[in-house]
């Protein structure tokens, strides 16, 4: 490398900004995002879709951001010279906050939006402390001032008071109106600072997401942090050893560009014909085989999964598609964990440990949408730690899994500290609830004199059942909600065990609190009772700890038609119902001699919205 050469790459060092966008969900991160593309002509105006980064179909679907997204886009500042940005979109919703973590990590600053009409709210606070123990410059914006209720006054003393940054500063804009995003543009220039590190230096660059392509092998996402890397260069994978050529390096723009090296500070895409996916890991670094570094940059902090799930092939034929397709959104997804499970009810599959329900939900839906797998799975379940009598420790995710009660000295379940934001009026609503969800008052403070923000430690297995619904439908939607793993605490702990026709059906149990086992079990079997259709015998629903029958109804046989059981003759009804027992057939499992429609696997979770419904029965 001539020093001229160097002297220019150390230029363009000085004109990069990494940068991501944090926020509450819905705050208007991706608007904004999609602002700086149209600013900077990154897109034509014609192409413009709206939220151009959420490029997963169920992303657009669901109006919510799931993958981190890096983009690269060239702005003309004032001072006359270019600046190239790159723009590191961020997921808001808690299951999401480890894409959060690794966006961060590849970013010097962080452009922190909060809505000037909704304030501060929990996921704010997670994601900017997250924001400040990477160290970045926050850059705070009040977005959305064009609402009637806004009240970007207010938001700016929150922030300073809540979060303690200073917002004097803080710009105001309106991502839908196009307004601020000008002034944003240059602040992100004169504000943010340029990455530092050593172009010269042997190369370490952080993996920080990959995906698979059937052409070109893995596709590896990285940040450089050191050094330079470009095509034909010999790369070490440094953890697991795995070396491979270069075959192409560039940046999303927001289409793949290929460029002709990345240099420190560059964050971009590389691909070497990887087939072997198992060699490359989000969180490793990557550098050269002949000027190696010597010690690899310090990855992410793996993530724990939160809750465990049994996922099925509906057609057990197709067991090894689902786990290459486990094994491909992997790599995408470091979060996911699974290994092989065996259950009597449902054949084959796996246990999947997900950061959470939302987690679960998107990776049930990929795998269904991108695999083409129709799959069965069973209702969700928290890690919990039994002693044995012999003061063994077993880690239980599949409740069918815990030992005899006889064997067992004591159960404990996973706690979290949950801090939930609420205006004043709906405080009772949030205790009332918490309470019921075996929560234990921790604190409550005053975020002013209209808001209050307050902390319960609660079981996480409570928190998985719908906690999150319940918290919106009972304060109309403005409590938020944040939560840590606390730790672990001992409970009085019981399974119930679910018999169709007198056979217990393993992926059907479920661990709960012993002084809601009775009432759970009757709801439970009453549920049952409504999903699993008639069959031409009648079926016995039971729910049971160990030998004790704790609640049972039975499943008539079948007479005539489905809907002959609606005396309503309400056509929509009907239409309904046929529709629903059309779609439960392409999902439906031989459970010894009875069909399970997969919604059935899924009624634990419902065991609390009916609690009228089982006493109606
Ligand atoms: N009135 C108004 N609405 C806005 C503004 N900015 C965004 N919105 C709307 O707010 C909603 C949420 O915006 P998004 O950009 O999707 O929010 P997000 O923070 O990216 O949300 P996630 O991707 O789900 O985390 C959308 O309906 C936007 O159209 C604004 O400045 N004013």
């Amino acid at each position: 490398m001539t020093d001229l050469n160097l002297k220019q790459l150390n230029d363009r060092q000085k004109h990069i900004r990494n940068f991501s966008i944090v926020a509450h969900i819905d705050h208007g991160k991706s608007t904004i995002a999609d602002r700086i593309l149209e600013q900077t002509h990154t897109v034509a105006e014609r192409d413009m879709q709206n939220q151009l980064l959420d490029t997963m179909d169920l992303e657009r679907e669901r109006g919510i951001t799931i993958k981190l997204n890096a983009v690269e886009v060239h702005y003309d500042a004032k001072d006359g010279e270019t600046y190239i940005f790159h723009l590191i979109d961020t997921p808001g919703h808690v299951d999401f906050s480890y894409e959060v973590s690794r966006s961060l990590a590849a970013a010097e600053g962080a452009i922190l939006v909060v809505d000037a009409a909704q304030g501060v709210e929990a996921q704010t606070l997670a994601n900017v402390y997250l924001a400040l123990d990477n160290n970045l410059e926050i850059l705070p914006v009040i977005n959305k001032i064009d609402l009637p209720a806004a009240d970007p006054e207010k938001v700016r003393a929150e922030i300073e008071d809540v979060i303690g940054i200073d917002a004097s500063e803080a710009i105001l804009a309106s991502a839908k109106k196009n307004i601020g995003i000008p002034e944003l543009l240059e602040r992100i220039v004169t504000d943010l600072p340029a990455p530092t590190g050593d172009i010269e230096a042997p190369l370490r660059a952080l993996i920080f997401d990959s995906a698979y392509d059937a052409y070109r092998g893995v596709v590896v996402n990285l940040r450089v942090r050191e050094g330079i890397v470009k095509p034909g260069d010999k790369i070490r994978m440094m953890n697991t050893g795995a070396e491979y050529e270069v075959n192409e390096v560039g940046v999303m723009s927001p289409i793949a560009q290929k460029r002709d090296y990345l240099m420190a500070g560059d964050v971009g895409y590389l691909t070497a014909a990887i087939k072997d996916i198992h060699t490359t890991h989000s969180g490793d670094t990557i550098t050269l085989v002949n000027n190696p570094a010597s010690e690899p940059l310090s990855g992410y902090k793996q993530m724990t999964p939160m809750v465990y799930s049994g996922l099925y092939p509906s057609d057990n034929a197709k067991y090894t598609d689902l786990r290459d397709a486990l094994e491909k959104l992997q790599l995408n997804d470091a979060a996911l964990a699974f290994e092989p499970e065996t259950s009597q009810a449902l054949g084959f599959g796996y246990r999947v440990g997900f950061l959470g329900l939302l987690h679960m939900d998107v990776i049930q839906e990929r795998l269904e949408r991108e695999f083409d797998l129709d799959l069965v799975t069973t209702a969700p379940s928290v890690t919990y730690r039994v002693t044995t009598n012999d003061d063994e420790i077993i880690a239980i995710e599949n409740p069918s899994e815990l030992p005899e009660s006889s064997k067992i000295k004591s159960i404990e379940e996973p706690y979290v500290d949950a801090q939930i934001m609420v205006p004043n009026d709906y405080v009772g609503a949030v205790m009332e609830l918490a309470q019921r969800k075996r929560g234990e008052f921790d604190t409550m403070e005053y975020l002013d004199d209209t808001r209050v923000n307050v902390k319960y430690k609660i079981p996480l297995s409570e928190i998985i059942f719908n906690f999150f619904d319940k918290l919106k439908s009972s304060t109309r939607g403005y409590a938020s909600l944040d939560y840590d793993i606390s730790g672990y605490r001992q409970s009085d702990l019981v399974k119930i065990d679910i018999l169709l026709n007198s056979e217990k059906v393993d992926a059907l149990s479920f661990i709960v609190h012993r002084d809601f086992a009775a009432e759970r079990g009757r709801i439970i079997t009453s549920k049952l009772k409504e999903i699993i259709p008639r069959q031409n015998f009648e079926i016995p629903v039971q729910a049971a700890i160990g030998a004790k029958i704790l609640a049972r109804t039975n499943i008539k046989a079948y007479r005539k038609d489905v809907t002959s059981k609606i005396h309503t003759g309400d056509p929509d009804r009907r239409a309904k119902l046929l529709d629903k027992q059309k779609r439960g057939k392409a999902r439906m499992k031989s459970v010894g001699t009875v069909d399970v429609p997969q919604e059935a696997f899924m009624a634990v979770l419902k065991t609390e919205d009916d609690a009228q419904y089982a006493k109606g029965n």
